[in-house]
This record gives structure tokens, sequence and C-alpha cells, in this order.
């Protein structure tokens, strides 16, 4: 990377740590580099915001590197308002002493990318190609509300989201991979495709790096405008309070209790089945040959080979897990096609025009290539169906504490809560039963994603791994 008038790369490396969307979090890492790749178009009386990309390369045994988009707001003078996000202050040639701060927590500053993206509806073909670089694109006919005020969402975030009012959403990507950025291709493509289960796409930002690929050039892509869904609710924090109910009255069924969840379980799995197909409309499908699927089979074999170091409890269930893996491996007519990728009720939001699918990143610890690789739509199925299994184990961790008596009782209503909203969601989604071979599909990816599960807690809330360990155990038992 080439060098940019900014401070010395401690200033980076001490803000990256700070943030809750740096992914090398506990890793030795150092900064590579800094690149200034554009600026926003702004008037006289606004901040200069500029955007860096700031490289970073470990020095632990996997090493690599990654690229983070940090913009920032650079001020002559100090703003208080703006201390939390202070990044650090330097001097630029051409400007003199600055102080810089993060531009996702300016609303002066968040002013100015909406502006560009309102401009950009007026130019031919929807595009704003700002002179600095940066490239702003819109489809649809939606109006941007000039007059809101941005807000930065404050959630457990691999990206920074900002609402500007009520009336759009900015999901600026922090970690960049050159090329597509499935979030918004997929978005893109529902959105012209007028499904009713997403946020509409109003339009994205990026950047050309002529200097990359032998000089062909080579697109990043920096943040995505959609709709910003003013009537939502977690799907996640819906789900535990439909366990938090059924617990406080736990000598009622499931089906007794007021807050049943099964209805909205039955309306996500049709929500789901309709996502799904207009992917199969606009995305290639391919009907894998044996190769192919014992392909499928081999990858999560590969994956249970590389969480058995970290999550040495696995190894118990090895076999049972790999048998799973080898009845997909018999399988016939295995369809693939663009999916979710890394659905779980958190990705889900109740609006009062139905359920929302949001976030089509995919797994972001995957290689981009890997995420962009056509999958069994079973992959989505199965991960709502993990999360049917973790809402109440998550609130049973919370109740156990206060309620230590009852604890059996639960455990039988959780398993009854879980069972019944994993079968609504699943008839719903496939329309009646399963058959031999969608089962033996479904029940390979559910333990992948379990296998999965059990790395990611263990690496990220080691206090829960017990809750998809659990899930293994069941996995071939009788
Ligand atoms: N269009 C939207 N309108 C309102 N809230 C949204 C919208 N899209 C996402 N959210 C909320 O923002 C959170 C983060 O969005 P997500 O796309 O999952 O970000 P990330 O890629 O950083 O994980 C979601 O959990 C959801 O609660
Ligand atoms: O939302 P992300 O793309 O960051 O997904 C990661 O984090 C999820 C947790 O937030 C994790 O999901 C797991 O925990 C959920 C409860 O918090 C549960 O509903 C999911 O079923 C379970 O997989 C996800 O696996 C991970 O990729």
């Amino acid at each position: 990377m080439t060098e940019t008038p900014s401070p010395g790369p401690d200033v980076f490396a001490r803000y990256l740590e700070r943030t809750r969307w740096f992914g090398g979090k506990g890793r030795p890492f150092s900064i590579a580099g800094v690149r200034r790749i554009g600026e926003l178009p702004r008037t006289a009386d606004d901040p200069r915001v500029v955007v860096d990309l700031v490289e970073v390369g470990y020095d632990d045994d996997q090493g690599g590197t990654e690229v983070y988009q940090v913009p920032l707001s650079l001020y002559t003078d100090p703003e208080p308002r703006l201390d939390h996000a202070f990044v650090g202050w330097w001097e630029e040639p051409a400007y003199g002493w600055v102080h810089a701060y993060d531009a996702l927590h300016d609303r002066e500053a968040m002013a100015l990318w909406l502006r560009a993206f309102d401009r950009a509806a007026r130019e031919p073909g929807g595009n704003l190609n700002d002179e600095s670089g940066l490239r702003f694109h819109r489809i649809g006919e939606h109006e941007l509300d000039l007059e809101t005020h941005s807000t930065l969402f404050s959630g457990e975030q691999s990206n920074s989201s900002v609402a500007f009012g009520e009336d759009a959403l900015m999901k600026v990507f922090r970690k960049i991979t050159p090329g597509v950025n499935p979030d918004i291709s997929v978005h893109d493509v529902l959105t012209r495709a007028g499904s009713e289960h997403i946020a509409s796409l109003y339009g994205w930002l990026d950047w050309v790096d002529e200097g990359a690929d032998e000089g062909q050039g080579t697109t990043l892509q920096l943040a995505m405008l959609q709709q910003f869904l003013r009537t939502a609710s977690d799907g996640w924090d819906l789900a535990l309070a439909s366990v938090r109910n059924l617990y406080a009255e736990a000598d009622l069924h499931a089906y007794e209790a007021g807050g049943d969840f099964a209805a909205e379980a039955e309306r996500l799995g049709v929500a789901l089945r309709e996502v799904h197909d207009v992917l199969a409309e606009h995305f290639p499908v391919d009907r894998l040959d044996a190769a192919a699927v014992a392909g499928l089979a081999d990858d999560m074999d590969t994956r249970l080979d590389q969480a058995l170091p970290v999550v040495p409890e696995l190894a118990a269930h090895a076999d049972a897990l790999r048998a799973a893996y080898d009845r997909l491996r018999g399988l016939r007519d295995v369809a693939v096609q663009q999916v979710h990728g890394d659905l779980h009720l958190g990705q889900t939001l109740r609006t009062s025009l139905g359920w929302k699918i949001v976030d089509f990143e995919g797994e972001p610890a995957k290689p981009l290539a890997e995420r962009l690789r056509p999958d069994s739509p079973w992959r989505d199925v199965a991960g709502m169906l993990r999360s049917f299994d973790y809402a109440p184990h998550v609130v049973e961790r919370q109740f156990a504490d206060d309620h230590p008596d009852n604890a059996e009782q639960r455990a039988y209503r959780a398993e009854e809560w879980a069972h019944r909203n994993r079968n609504h969601f699943l008839t719903a989604y496939a329309g009646g039963e399963l058959s031999d071979d969608q089962r033996a599909l479904l029940e390979a990816y559910v333990a992948d994603k379990a296998v999965y599960e059990t790395v990611y807690e263990t690496r990220n809330r080691p206090a829960w791994v017990a809750i998809p360990l659990e899930a293994v155990a069941r996995i071939g038992a009788p």
C-alpha cells in the first residue's frame, strides 16, 4: 500500500483496538500502510471528510493481512462533541494540523454521504462519479429525506450502520475485500425483483483501485444504503421474550403460553422459502453430480478436522458427525444456488408488514470466493433450526441464577419450545413433510453448523459452548 499524508501507524493501531468491528482483536498486528482513497464532496461550510483504508498485517503463526475502512472527519480545531470518536491529530501537507475523528459518529460528516447519494439519483444512470474517485450509485425511486439526522447503531456489529432518521440506513463495510460484496449484489437482485422479505436497496458506494489486478482495476465496495425498517423488532429478541414467557408459567405447554412463537416461526418459514425462490430465479442453480455432492461432504469433514484442535470435546462425537456427512455423500439430485449463508434469528426482523431477512454478506470469517459460491438452501434452514435450539438455552442461563428451582421442568419446556418452533418453521418452508433425502441433507447441514458454532463460541463466548456441544452430542444419538 502507498503511504498517505497521515499520522504514524500507532495512531490507527490504537484506534482499531478500541472499536467493536476490528476483527483482529487479541492477535498481534501492525499497520502495514494507510491509503487515502477519496474525499466526500462538500461545500466550504462542511468538514473535510476523507476515506482511508488501513492495511493490517498479523504477526502470529496464522499471519495474513486485512484491510479496514476508516472514514475520517478532519477539523482544524478540536471538536469536543466528538471526543469519544477521536482518532488522532497530525499534520497534513496541504492543510496543516488536523484533528481526526471517526466520521461515522459525526452528523455533519454523515450529511455529506446522504447528499452525495441524493445527487447520484439525479445523475445519468443514477451514478455520481466524484472527482476524488468515489462512485455513488442509486437504484429505485425513493426520494431521500435530506432533513434527517444520522444516528450510529450501537449494537454488536462487524460493520457500522447509521440510520438517517427513520428514512434510510447506511451500512459502512469495515473489513474490505476487493470485488463484489454479496450484501449489495444480493440486495440489488432481490430489490429489483420486488421481494417483500428484505429491506429495499437504495444505493451503494464504491471505488475502483486502478492500480490493482495488473492495471485492470478492481472495485472495492464501501457502503450500502437501504430502506430503514422503522417498525422492526429483532427476531432473536422476540424469540427470547417468547421463551421467558413460557418459563414464567412453566406448568403451561408451549402452545398454551401467551407468547407462543409458532405462528411467527411458520411465517418465517414462508418468508425464507419466498426469498430462496426469488434467488433461484435470478442466480444460477446447479444440480450437483455425485462427485460434487461428495465435495460438500468433504468440506464438512475438513471443517470438523479444523475444529477438533480448537474444541477437543468434539472428538467423542466425531464418528457420529462423519456418519451424518456420509449420508449426504450418498444423495442424488442435490441443487445449489445463491443463499443467505449465515442465517439465524438475529438476521431476521419482524415488521408490521411481515418478516424481513437482513445481512446477505455470508459468514464474515469465510474468504469472499467461498461466500460467493452457490450452496444448498438447506444451509439457511439449518441455521434457523440451530437458532430455535439456542433460544431456550440462552434464556435458561439467565433464569437459572434467579430461579434455581424448577430447572427440570424448564428443561422439558425448553425442548418442547424448540421442537414446536422448528417443526412449524420447517413445515412452512418445505410446504409439507420432508423426504428422507431432504432430511439427510438437512441433518448434515445442522451438524456442520453446530460444529461451526462450537468453534465460534469457544473463541467468542466460551461460557456458551455447551449449547452447540449438547446439539452435537444429540447427533446420531438414538
Ligand atoms: N434495514 C434495516 N432497518 C432497520 N434495522 C436494520 C436494518 N438492517 C439491519 N438492521 C439492524 O441492524 C443490525 C445490524 O445489521 P447487520 O446487517 O446484521 O450488520 P452487520 O453486517 O454489521 O452484522 C441488525 O441486527 C438489525 O437489528
Ligand atoms: O451475526 P453474525 O454474522 O456476526 O453471526 C455470528 O454471530 C452469531 C451470534 O451473534 C452466531 O449465532 C449463534 O448465536 C446466536 C445467538 O446469539 C444463535 O441464534 C445462532 O443460532 C448461533 O449460530 C453465528 O453463528 C455467527 O456466525
